[in-house]
């Protein structure tokens, strides 16, 4: 039973099958460790990973699930041996709670990329008991896994950062992709491409956002300040694009084509995948052969990586655009997600909406 695996009683919202609704659950919280931070969750973002989980997509969900993995709250107890944090800090868990800390991923603080990484939920914990995310009212986590939200960054806004800012940071940096005047494309203005438009500009890269909304040019330009806007539908806009970018990242959540957008880089180019779509997408070879052109995915970011991140938004005041929700309109907003109806991320108003009864 999860409500008495543990003896911290928490309170969440869960989704028991596929359907992915998501309904009150009781359930439990291990007794703060030596080296865990316990925390009052206060927002939770709301990634579309969580609606590819909700229905099982990947194939890989096991339920009951608490999803939730950018979240942000204040420290209410802190383990004897914590070094970073004490109780009434403001901070936040990403997608892992765990890894082996050993191997040669885990010494490169790249845990993200540990075999034995542990997922904020639909996980196995050490201890073998299920792993549950920020859709819940209190969270416990070991300090490693745990990163400090500067003062500067409100909250709410500052959440989505744990997920959406850490994936658009993470192969920015890796893949060479952060060098002033460099000119990159992000595809998919969602939750994932709105911040990647931010920390982009941030770095000084001239950003071209690529989408098959042409409503969200305007936005995009004025708000979230890309230089330029294709719609990728547009044979004209795109042939006039061809061999223009040093490298794209691509967020879309679904099938798509990548033909065209290995056409957009130029010769050497280098194509990011980081949406991760249910089904395998067509690779076409010859227009990687042609222009010495590379494809490449990146997942999350380590630890310290994290943390680096949340200190660059701070520095460059960069937060996500959010639509703040009730913890009641969360199976609305799961709905308006499937069909990209969010400017650009909901979070999750825990504190003051998801109370145990
Ligand atoms: N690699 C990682 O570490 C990582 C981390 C977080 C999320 N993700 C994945 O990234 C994807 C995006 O996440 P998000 O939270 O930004 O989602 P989102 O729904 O906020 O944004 C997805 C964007 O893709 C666009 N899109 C959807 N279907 C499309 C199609 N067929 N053609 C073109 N565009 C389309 C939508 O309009 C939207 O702008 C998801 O698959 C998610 O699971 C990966
Ligand atoms: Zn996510």
């Amino acid at each position: 039973m999860a409500e008495k695996q543990h003896p911290v009683p928490a309170y969440g919202l869960a989704a028991r099958d596929h359907s992915g609704l998501l309904s009150p659950f009781n359930f439990s919280r291990r007794e703060t460790g030596e080296t865990d931070v316990k925390f009052k969750v206060l927002y939770c973002g709301i990634c579309h990973s969580d609606l590819h989980m909700l229905k099982n997509e990947w194939g890989s969900s096991t339920y009951p699930i608490v999803p939730g993995h950018e979240i942000v709250g204040q420290v209410t107890e802190v383990g004897s041996k914590v070094e970073k944090y004490k109780v009434g800090d403001r901070v936040g868990v990403g997608c892992m709670v765990g890894s082996c800390r050993s191997c040669t991923n885990c010494s490169q603080s790249i845990e993200n990329y540990c075999p034995k990484m542990i997922l904020t939920y639909g996980g196995t914990y050490h201890d073998g008991t299920p792993t549950y995310g920020g859709y819940s009212d209190v969270m416990v986590c070991d300090e490693h896994f745990v990163v400090r939200v500067p003062d500067s960054l409100p909250l709410d806004v500052a959440a989505p950062l744990l997920c959406a800012g850490i994936t658009l940071y993470s192969p920015l940096k890796f893949y060479g992709l952060d060098k002033p005047g460099l000119h990159i494309g992000i595809v998919g203005l969602g939750g994932l491409g709105h911040v990647g438009v931010k920390f982009a500009k941030a770095m000084g890269l001239k950003v071209t956002v690529i989408s098959t909304s042409p409503g969200k040019k305007q936005e995009a330009i004025e708000r979230h300040g890309a230089d330029a806007f294709l719609v990728s539908r547009d044979q004209e806009q795109m042939q006039a694009a061809m061999g223009t970018m040093d490298g794209i990242i691509d967020t879309v959540s679904a099938v798509h084509p990548i033909m065209p957008l290995i056409g957009l880089l130029k010769t050497q180019g280098k194509l990011v995948l980081v949406g991760a779509p249910e089904k395998p997408l067509e690779l076409p070879v010859f227009p990687l052969l042609m222009g010495r052109k590379i494809v490449g995915g990146s997942c999350i970011g380590g630890m310290k990586e994290t943390q680096e991140m949340l200190d660059f938004a701070a520095k460059h005041n960069i937060t996500a655009d959010i639509e703040v929700i009730s913890a009641d309109y969360v199976n609305t907003a799961m709905e308006r997600l499937a069909k990209n109806d969010v400017k650009y991320r909901f979070v999750i108003d825990v504190a003051n909406t998801m109370q145990a009864p």
